[in-house]
């Protein structure tokens, strides 16, 4: 059997009552994956939804974002969900353009708002 795909989950702070909502209606769907998260944002799942498999990478500003964009560039990861705050700003803004952009590069799925992640979890 090959194993279980993998999809990134992240969001930013005043987004993560949005993911933890989110993980925990999807959860069956999201059962079907392998989850990498930032720290802090895999916390929030983890604790929402106790039974996904989640690994917690390191927290966005101290090196997540560059971890999970580092799995993508690596085929490790080939989805991306991705709950930013469009109004605040952010000491590591450069890391989450990186990350998006190699989401790009790759040419994998990112979702970086939950209307559209809606649509993703519709497909699985
Ligand atoms: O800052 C983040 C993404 O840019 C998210 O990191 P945390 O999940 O650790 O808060």
């Amino acid at each position: 059997m090959s194993p279980l795909p993998c999809i990134a989950l992240i969001a930013h702070d005043l987004k993560k009552d949005e993911m933890a909502d989110f993980a925990r209606q999807h959860q069956v769907a999201l059962g079907r994956y392998r989850i990498v998260a930032t720290g802090t944002t895999g916390g929030r799942v983890l604790d929402a939804c106790p039974g996904l498999d989640v690994t917690r990478l390191k927290s966005g500003p101290l090196g997540g974002d560059q971890q999970i964009g580092a799995m993508i560039a690596t085929g490790e990861v080939g989805m991306l969900i991705f709950f930013i705050d469009p109004l605040s700003a952010l000491p590591h803004d450069v890391d989450v353009k990186a990350l998006t952009r190699l989401a790009t590069v790759y040419d994998i799925p990112m979702a970086l708002n939950r209307a559209t992640a809606e649509k993703f979890i519709d497909f699985q």
